[in-house]
């Protein structure tokens, strides 16, 4: 690797940075975060990696999500479980619906920084400094919030290390055991207004668990059917704080960085010379880059150069986020170019981040139809290129909120008020999400025919 350290990015042009007031402070921040153990294990990374690498073969489905902006006031047990949960469930179904693995990638544990739009919110007619998450600064509307402090950076560090402790206690403890998802599915099936829609594939999926119950591989004997993996992720954004996690690992000497097991780049930040790319072209970790509407087919070619000049699989994930009336359009020849030049790619879908629109109270939403639609047209696109629909990528919870509008329960704009908690982006909720589980079921499995 040509000229590359973990602190080469500081060379170059960098976007979305907070300007921090001390730099002593920031550099003993930094130098504190150097000495923690790793948050994950490039074992673990490598594990990923290779997963990664059959989803990008076609064998295989990853599924990633999580809150748009975890924060450090609603850091909860029930809060993680639940969306701890809800991942679990659409695993299910996705993975019955495309008989295949389906690697399942949180935004948890870690995904703290933001970029914005615009450096400042006015609000009347006072301009402060945007929120740009828990790990930079404070929501709230004062001064003081809105402060950047590299503290924010160590607390940041160790709501993600008790966040992925439970989340690995879940994960081992029983709680991802398929006989209970199931469970958990076949009520939100009963209890909801489209049932019929979904009866068909909860049907099927429990009688493929009684088959295999006859056949005696249960819970107690198998531990495929108790145990689950779930993978961390965050848009590895505000650097001094990726750098400091980045380490050499003893086994191979390579660097990875040890924040999470995946990590990706932005759409704001994905320029090719500037500090980002830089920094991601050194770490071993699997990466992603997010692309959306506007972007170039040379521009792709360019980064995947850089970023995995030895097109190896499982090393690139394509996260388009382009817009429901947009993707057709846009996404085609982009595929076309990555295909014709043989690069090896997961093609993920992020449904959620090209349909953000002002709701008339100000708030910002989504709707549930033009989720669903960009992931259809994201199907249909790939089903003509011949190319794998690979993934999709969302922003979600467990709980019960409001902040995405339509889907069964028909949240209007008028209902978004009720339950909005998101700091950021509009998430769906886990009723939306199931529902999303279950409609794209269709598409995967036609995706998926005749594949391993
Ligand atoms: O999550 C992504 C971005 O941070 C978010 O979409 C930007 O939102 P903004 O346009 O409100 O800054
Ligand atoms: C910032 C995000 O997305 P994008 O870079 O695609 O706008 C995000 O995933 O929250
Ligand atoms: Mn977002």
């Amino acid at each position: 690797m040509t000229n590359w350290s973990a602190r080469s990015w500081r060379d170059k042009a960098i976007q979305q940075q907070p300007n921090y007031a001390s730099k002593p402070a920031l550099q003993q921040v930094e130098q504190q975060l150097k000495t923690f153990p790793p948050l994950v294990f490039a074992e673990e990374i490598r594990a990923l990696r290779s997963q990664l690498g059959r989803v990008s073969q076609g064998h295989g489905f990853l599924l990633q999500g999580g809150d748009c902006a975890e924060t450090f006031s609603d850091f909860t047990a029930p809060k993680i479980r639940d969306t701890f949960k809800v991942i679990l469930q659409m695993a299910v179904v996705l993975t019955f619906a495309g008989s295949c693995p389906v690697t399942k990638v949180a935004r948890m544990a870690g995904q703290y920084a933001k970029p914005r739009s615009s450096d400042f919110e006015t609000v009347d007619g006072i301009a402060l400094p945007s929120y740009r998450g828990d790990i930079i600064n404070g929501a709230d509307f004062t001064v003081e919030a809105r402060e950047p402090d590299p503290q924010r950076m160590i607390n940041a560090y160790h709501h993600s290390a008790a966040t992925l402790n439970l989340l690995r206690a879940f994960a081992q403890g029983g709680l991802a055991d398929l006989h209970k998802v199931h469970k958990w599915n076949m009520s939100f099936v009963e209890a909801n207004p489209l049932k019929e829609q979904y009866l068909r594939v909860a049907e099927q999926i429990q009688s493929a668990l009684k088959f295999m119950e006859v056949l005696g591989i249960n819970a107690e004997s198998n531990a495929t059917i108790h145990e689950t993996q779930l993978f961390t992720s965050h848009e590895a954004l505000l650097l001094p704080y990726e750098e400091a996690l980045t380490r050499t690992d003893t086994l191979t000497g390579l660097p990875y960085d040890c924040s999470a097991h995946m990590v990706w780049i932005g759409e704001r930040t994905r320029q090719i010379d500037h500090a980002h790319v830089e920094f991601m072209r050194g770490i071993h970790n699997p990466l992603g880059v997010k692309i959306g509407p506007t972007t170039h087919p040379d521009d792709v070619i360019r980064l995947l150069d850089v970023l995995n000049p030895s097109n190896e699989a499982g090393r690139m994930t394509l996260i388009t986020r382009m817009g429901a009336n947009t993707l057709a359009d846009a996404l085609p020849a982009i595929v076309r170019r990555v295909k014709a030049e043989g690069r090896h790619v997961v093609w993920s879908s992020d449904p959620m981040h090209g349909n953000t629109v002002k709701a008339e109270n100000g708030l910002k939403t989504r709707n549930f139809d033009a989720i669903h639609q960009e992931l259809r047209q994201f199907f249909a696109v790939h089903q003509a290129e011949g190319t794998y629909p690979g993934g999709v990528h969302l922003e979600m919870t467990g709980e019960d909120v409001t902040e995405c509008t339509g889907g069964a329960y028909q949240i209007s704009e008028h209902d978004l008020t009720q339950r909005y908690r998101t700091q950021c982006d509009p998430r769906l909720n886990a009723d939306q999400v199931l529902e999303l589980a279950f409609l794209v079921a269709e598409s995967l499995k036609e995706a998926r025919q005749g594949r391993g």
